[in-house]
């Protein structure tokens, strides 16, 4: 259901430019919920409620979130609504999304609930924060330089994020923190090979850092593209390279299905 616009919620409250002001761990920031199948990762497939929490501490210039990150709009959920609307699903699994969901209190009492209940969990991070949650699968899409918010790229036109977006799109720390704790899928967004010395990169820095093997089995390369049109022109390089690499690909099996229609 889109919550965004529904007028019998509670109205939307003020918000900082992260879009997480007024916060309790009694509710959420919901800018959609909704029940697909899992379009990426290694669950691609997979019958999931999504749960999509609004609010970003990053820009990406392709955000396909833009109502989550750009100009987050939502309705402040009681986590009560949100499992009752959870549990109207016939689904085992459940997607935390955002925006970026681990930025509010609410998503830890969330997974908390829905541990009791048996959901298996996914949730969709960019990597910058740290929490400690039952997470049944992490799926960590580290930010790279491809992602920033140029003035020419900018959607809003004025380039403002630039610095920000670069200045924390990675987080070593709590990118090995959360290797260390959590069953981990890496899914990086890839536009073209200019993205793959920096993946490399990154992964020799977090091989370093972090206490546990990072398997290049967990590491996953998706295209960039929020439509059909869009992702035909990234899809097939972006898998010779997973090829070269050795890494896994992964499609976006939702927007070949439904291309970026909202609530899919
Ligand atoms: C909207 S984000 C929300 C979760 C978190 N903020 C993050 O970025 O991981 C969900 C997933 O969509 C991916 N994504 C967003 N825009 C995309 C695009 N234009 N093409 C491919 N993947 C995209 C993100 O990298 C992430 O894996
Ligand atoms: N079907 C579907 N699968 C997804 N996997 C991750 C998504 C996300 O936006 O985090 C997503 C999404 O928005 N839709
Ligand atoms: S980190 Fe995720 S939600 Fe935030 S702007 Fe980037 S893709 Fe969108
Ligand atoms: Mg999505």
């Amino acid at each position: 259901m889109p919550v965004s616009d529904s007028a019998d919620r509670a109205a939307d409250i003020e918000t900082d430019a992260a879009g997480t002001a007024d916060e309790t761990d009694e509710s959420l920031p919901i800018n959609e919920l909704f029940y697909s199948l899992q379009g990426e990762g290694t669950l691609a497939g997979v019958p999931s409620v999504f749960v999509r929490t609004s609010g970003c501490n990053l820009r990406c210039w392709f955000c396909d979130s833009y109502h989550t990150s750009w100009e987050p709009t939502h309705a402040r959920m009681r986590l009560a609504e949100i499992l009752a609307e959870i549990e109207s699903y016939d689904a085992d699994h459940v997607v935390l999304t955002g925006g970026e969901p681990l930025l509010h209190e609410g998503s830890m009492t969330l997974l908390e609930a829905l541990d009791e209940r048996g959901y298996h969990t996914t949730v969709e991070t960019n990597g910058t924060i740290y929490r400690d949650a039952p997470i049944d699968l992490a799926s960590v899409s580290p930010k790279l330089a491809s992602s920033t918010p140029t003035p020419d790229r900018d959607p809003t036109g004025d380039g403002e994020w630039e610095t920000r977006h670069e200045t924390d799109r990675i987080d070593m720390d709590a990118l090995a923190r959360l290797v260390e704790r959590y069953d981990v899928q890496l899914k990086f967004v890839v536009t073209d090979d200019g993205d793959m010395p920096e993946i490399s990169e990154l992964l020799a820095d977090l091989r370093a850092a972090a206490d546990v093997p990072v398997s290049d089995d967990d590491v996953l390369l998706m295209p960039e593209g929020a439509t059909r049109d869009r992702l035909a022109e990234t899809r097939a390089r972006v898998a010779e390279l997973a090829m070269e690499y050795g890494f896994r690909y992964t499609p976006r099996l939702h927007v070949d299905l439904w291309n970026d229609a909202p609530e899919t």
